[in-house]
């Protein structure tokens, strides 16, 4: 889907909504249902009374005119009406509705995406399925859970990607089945619920995984000496002798990138902090606390540069206009991986409080905006991340390229979420109100390959940011010595 529901914080927020009102359909189907129930309960006894008092002694009943007509009627019109009672489908409106509110449920490809994008957070940050599962992220406990039909789902989704970690996945399924009892929509009953679970298992073949769960169904068998039970038994405890354990692949080193994500860079604070209030005549009124991360390249961050009304502003701005986000590569709007959420540009001169973030850049980094492109907004969801990348565009390739870049934090991510610097070894996190300023080409107008960076993926909660790519037409020197080449007019 072109939607992007499990990395949007807008579709998830519209799951959520659709399935209260899914639930409340349902509720007012079993309404009806029970009101049709309790009229049928309400008269039965009544009926019986008098057919068994009628049955005690037949013929006095029937020699008695009075009661002799009544049944008469009653068998040729009531039990019509009772034909028709049963006949008629309780709860059609509600079943009208799920079937039209269908077309807004997740697609495969949705839930694709959610698949790989767990998976992408359990190697990021180096999860362990047992705490994923029980809601622990990062050492952290959420007020959240997997049951087995979701850790079985995604196990079966990493077959093909990882069959290591997909048996991970498949023991936590067999360890929560141990303890718990699903509540599948059917209701099926748990010793068969256990068998299902481990024949799909067991079709997988992970055969020990299969074998535990197959035991814990035989514990509930009524006959549990039943021999085809135990020579199934035994066939799948002959295979899981002979399984050989698949590890999870190699746990390949992470990356540099990972690791700055993970926060694990020995890094120094600033290496300087200082107001900004030179020249211009707004930072003398309210200097910038400027804080320098690295000197070559130049990489700072300025703290509390926008307020809380100027970023919910600009959010509000931007909020109906996100897309998709896309990455320029070969020429051509991809979307990929590589980077995950939703953007929009906005014009600088889009209204008062765009032109004044507009002098407030300006000032702060003493550069001229002019020709630059809009205001980019971008919001990540659950797993949105942008890989390491850098900003300007290939070498010498265009007449414009981008000189620096500002990067606007608009909230606090609760967890994951930080710009990191592989290469510089630094790990920026996402602070709402400050803003991370870097160079991306030398003096000398060429490109500098240390500025790689990225956004980490999401852990828990959602990131907002803006950036200000800034050209280097107006801006580098570079440009004017070059007038001064032999061959230059
Ligand atoms: O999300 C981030 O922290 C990095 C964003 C970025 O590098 C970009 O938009 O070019
Ligand atoms: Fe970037």
């Amino acid at each position: 889907s072109q939607k992007a529901v499990f990395t949007s914080l807008e579709e998830m927020v519209r799951l959520v909504q659709l399935e209260a009102d899914f639930i409340e359909n349902l509720s007012s189907y079993a309404d009806e249902l029970e009101a049709k129930l309790k009229k049928l309960k309400r008269v039965i006894p009544q009926m019986q009374s008098r057919s068994n008092e009628a049955l005690h002694q037949v013929e006095n009943y029937i020699s008695n005119p009075i009661n002799a007509f009544s049944l008469l009627r009653r068998m040729h019109e009531d039990w019509q009406e009772w034909n028709v009672f049963m006949e008629t489908s309780v709860g059609q409106s509600q079943v009208k509705f799920f079937n039209k509110a269908r077309q807004e449920l997740p697609t495969t490809a949705d839930l694709y995406e959610a698949y790989s994008s767990m998976y992408r957070l359990q190697k990021a940050y180096n999860l362990t399925v047992k705490d994923m599962s029980r809601g622990i992220l990062n050492g952290k406990q959420y007020d959240a859970s997997l049951n087995a039909l979701d850790t079985y789902a995604i196990g079966k989704y990493l077959i093909k990607v990882d069959r290591g970690v997909a048996g991970e996945w498949f023991t936590e399924t067999s360890e929560w089945l141990k303890q718990h009892t699903l509540q599948t929509p059917i209701g099926d009953e748990r010793e068969k619920v256990l068998h299902l679970f481990a024949q799909a298992i067991l079709d997988y073949k992970y055969y020990s995984i299969a074998l535990t769960i197959f035991d814990q169904a035989l514990l509930l068998a009524s006959n549990s000496t039943d021999p085809a039970l135990l020579s199934k038994r035994s066939t799948i405890e002959e295979l899981s002798r002979r399984e050989v354990k698949e590890k999870p692949k190699a746990k390949s080193k992470p990356t540099d990138f990972e690791i700055g994500c993970r926060g694990q860079y020995v890094q120094q604070s600033g290496l300087m902090c200082t107001y900004k209030s030179k020249s211009p005549a707004f930072l003398r009124l309210a200097p910038i606390k400027m804080e320098v991360l690295v000197l070559d390249p130049l990489v700072v961050i300025f703290h509390d540069v926008l307020s809380s009304r100027e970023i919910d502003g600009l959010q509000e701005i931007a909020r109906p206009h996100l897309e998709r986000s896309m990455v320029v590569k070969y020429r051509a709007n991809v979307q990929g991986k590589h980077r995950i959420s939703a953007g929009t540009w906005v014009e600088r001169k889009y209204n008062n409080l765009t032109w004044r973030i507009e002098r407030r850049i300006a000032d702060m980094v003493d550069l001229n905006l002019e020709g630059s492109e809009p205001f980019y907004v971008i919001n990540y969801g659950i797993g949105g991340q942008y890989k390491a990348h850098w900003d300007f565009f290939g070498a010498d390739t265009v007449e414009d390229n981008r000189l620096a870049t500002v990067l606007f934090y608009m909230n606090d991510v609760e967890q994951g979420g930080a710009t990191v610097f592989p290469r510089l070894g630094q790990t920026v996190r996402a602070k709402r109100g400050n803003a991370l300023f870097w160079y991306n080409m030398q003096h000398n107008g060429t490109v500098d390959d240390r500025t790689l960076h990225g956004g980490c993926p999401i852990l828990v909660g959602s990131k907002w940011i803006f950036t200000q790519w800034i050209s280097d037409l107006p801006n580098m020197f570079h440009r004017l010595c070059r007038k001064q080449e032999p061959n230059a007019v």
